[in-house]
């Protein structure tokens, strides 16, 4: 097992068209060569992992931060990538169908199609966390082969057989998404959205592996994309409806913020960590702790001062968190249940053989008898 620190990378998108034209100015870069960011007022460097100007391409993104995780996820590992941000800042645009998952899809489908002997199976599931509720962007107008298992948040699960079906399944839930008009920009998502592809493999090889894979073995792992709803100031947004959303946005991007500093602090009893705050701690609880490997992606407006220090010491402070990773192995859990299961039985039979045979020695002889039919 080994110990990894969540990676955190921050990419500032272009000045568009409308800022250029109010003569918005640039008030945060990319410290040239380094993986720094420097906001000008108030001035302040911060640290990351990876740094992208407005220069880099998707392409340069998907490569250096989400490219290494596909054959983590293979091996088995669980991996998640999610953007985070102000409204209209690109978190979109660098996680959705043009962006990383498409990218990512295309790199799975490579690398098992490289990958001889191996049994597996896709299935994906798309979701978004709307005020607090969870809305399946998967259950209508669906015509693929649809395996449906209720799980714990009762959404549906959707079998993939090609390339073809896992793009399909992200674009048809990317138009269900909840988007909406706000004052600050329109057409602003105004959910959370999550998308998910499990890989379940059947390895075939007898020899044992660094990862003690074994033949026959099942791993089941998950690779999640998450794109968080924008986070905003209170009272910019315009009617009720859009406060009510702004107020539930906030809440749970405020409860990601504890549960992020919470595991930043070093050996923090997990009971007091608040996943249980909100659906979206909740679901990314198993990314963000034990057995993940996670990238954040902190997307920038370079043009506002206004939330980016704050945004930026949020994103810091997660890459103080220190995930373990390792491989499902889920028959080698299911093997010890049964090993576990079967010593409580045979102890329990041992205890019942021995009352019994205290009980009996106490009996008078006839109902000794009697005794001896029943056990
Ligand atoms: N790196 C980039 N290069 C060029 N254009 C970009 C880039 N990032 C974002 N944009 C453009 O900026 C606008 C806002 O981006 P996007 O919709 O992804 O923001 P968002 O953070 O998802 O916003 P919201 O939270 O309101 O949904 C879009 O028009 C998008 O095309």
């Amino acid at each position: 097992m080994e110990e990894v620190s969540m990676r955190v990378a921050v990419r500032i998108r272009p000045l568009c068209r409308g800022e250029i034209l109010e003569d918005e100015e640039v008030c945060v870069q990319i410290v040239d060569g380094q993986h720094q960011v420097k906001v000008n007022t108030p001035e302040e460097v911060i640290n990351f992992d990876h740094a992208f100007g407005p220069n880099l391409t998707q392409k340069d993104v998907f490569d250096t931060c989400v490219h290494p995780l596909v054959p983590r996820f293979i091996e088995g590992c669980n991996t998640t990538v999610f953007t985070y941000g102000q409204t209209g800042s690109g978190k979109t645009y660098t996680m959705g169908t043009l962006g990383i998952i498409p990218r990512a899809i295309d790199d799975i489908f490579n690398l098992l199609n490289e990958k001889k002997g191996i049994k597996y199976s896709l299935a994906t599931y798309y979701i978004e966390i709307y005020n607090e509720e969870l809305r399946d962007l998967l259950e209508k107008k669906n015509d693929m082969n649809i395996i449906l298992r209720d799980d714990k948040w009762g959404n549906t699960e959707c079998a993939v057989n090609t390339k073809k079906d896992l793009l399909h399944f992200l674009e048809e839930g990317s138009t269900r998404r909840r988007v909406g008009n706000t004052l600050l920009r329109k057409r602003s998502s105004r959910s959370h959205t999550i998308f998910t592809i499990f890989l379940r493999q059947q390895r075939g090889h007898s020899q044992k592996t660094k990862d003690g894979i074994v033949k026959g073995e099942e791993i089941i792992s998950k690779f999640t994309f998450i794109d968080l709803a924008g986070h905003e100031r209170m009272g910019r947004s315009e009617n009720k409806m859009r406060f009510n959303e702004s107020i539930n946005i906030n809440k749970s991007l405020s409860t990601l913020a504890q549960v992020i500093s919470s595991l930043a602090i070093p050996n923090t009893d997990k009971a007091h960590i608040p996943f249980r705050n909100s659906k979206l701690t909740r679901i990314l609880k198993d990314s963000l702790e034990g057995n993940a490997k996670t990238v954040m992606i902190v997307c920038i407006n370079p043009a506002s001062t206004l939330d980016t220090l704050t945004s930026l010491k949020y994103a810091n402070q997660a890459r103080d968190i220190k995930p373990k990773t390792m491989v499902n192995h889920v028959n080698e859990q299911y093997k010890q249940e049964l090993r576990d299961r079967k010593k409580a039985v045979k102890q329990h039979l041992q205890e019942r053989k021995h009352v019994s045979t205290s009980l009996q020695r106490s009996l008078p002889d006839k109902l000794q008898t009697i005794f001896f039919k029943l056990f």
